[in-house]
């Protein structure tokens, strides 16, 4: 496969649409299928688990998040942060408590973070916000005894922006114990050029700006290998070269939706890796 920099703009877009490189449906009806199984799954969680909904974390309209509570007693407990995928542009918290459900069986709390997506907001509110909600629910949640943060895509690469915040111009500084990052896109630079950037608007002056490489705490990060493994492949070991405990995970017939939809199903591999991350296994 040539380098990004030597693909037509077609091309480009059509590397960058994981719809298209599903083997299960047409690109169409793959998107259908996965916002049906996040709605659904959220739905399913908030009949389930007990609930705290639109908790801001900020004066924002969109900076309020949802909070799934386990049934338990327990003092050491976990709590977990998804921020959810959709090339920045797609997709809400509405969407985002689906994994609830087999996390809060096993006394881990699941806060599910509602961001200001394009073109509402920009990539430089999207990551403040982000960061604010971590630090909004350290405030919350003093008690917590392990704080992990979960992501998927465009979460993933969210994620991975506050693993690289210099929290000193913040009021705490989050202990995360982990992160768990599912198919994620932490290089930028080349979707200016593409389809994705239309809402978002980047420069190159913002995507730099935007391109996580620092990073103190990723215990585990995982990605799906299919398209951009060259892409996929350089943070990783950016992250392994300072001195962190990095772990890939290379999930077998699989595709960029169904790799984090399955996370409804307690059973699901990723499902008990990130259970094993939080030492819950
Ligand atoms: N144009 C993108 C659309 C996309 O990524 C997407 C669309 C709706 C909901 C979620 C999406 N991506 C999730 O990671 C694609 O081809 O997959």
């Amino acid at each position: 496969m040539s380098h990004w920099t030597e693909m037509k703009k077609d091309e480009l877009d059509r590397q960058y649409s994981p719809s298209r490189w599903s083997h299960r449906m047409s690109a169409d009806d793959v998107i259908k299928a996965h916002v049906k199984a996040l709605k659904e799954g959220t739905d399913q969680a908030r009949g389930l688990a007990q609930t705290l909904l639109n908790v801001p974390y900020g004066d924002g309209d969109g900076e309020k998040l949802d909070v799934y509570i386990p049934s338990t007693n327990s003092l050491d407990v976990h709590l977990v942060i998804y921020l959810h995928g959709g090339y920045w542009q797609f997709l809400s918290k509405e969407e985002s408590g689906f994994m609830a459900v087999p996390l809060v069986d096993k006394g881990v709390v699941v806060v599910a973070v509602g961001y200001d997506i394009a073109p509402k907001g920009n990539m430089d509110l999207m990551v403040s916000q982000v960061r604010r909600s971590v630090v909004s629910v350290v405030q919350q949640y003093s008690h917590i005894s392990g704080l992990y943060l979960c992501g998927h895509s465009a979460g993933a690469h969210l994620a991975a922006m506050v693993l690289s915040t210099d929290w000193s111009q913040y009021t705490i500084t989050p202990q995360i114990k982990g992160a768990f990052l599912v198919s994620g896109i932490y290089d930028l630079l080349p979707i200016l050029s593409t389809y994705v950037n239309e809402p978002l608007k980047m420069t190159e002056y913002v995507s730099p700006a935007c391109k996580p490489c620092r990073n103190q705490c990723l215990l585990f990060c995982v990605y799906v290998l299919y398209i951009y493994i060259n892409l996929f492949l350089l943070p990783l070991k950016t992250l392994e070269a300072t001195g962190l405990h990095v772990t890939m995970e290379d999930v077998a017939n699989t595709d960029h939706f169904s790799i984090i939809e399955q996370l409804v199903d307690g059973e699901y591999h990723l499902t008990k890796l990130l259970l094993k991350m939080m030492g819950k296994s």
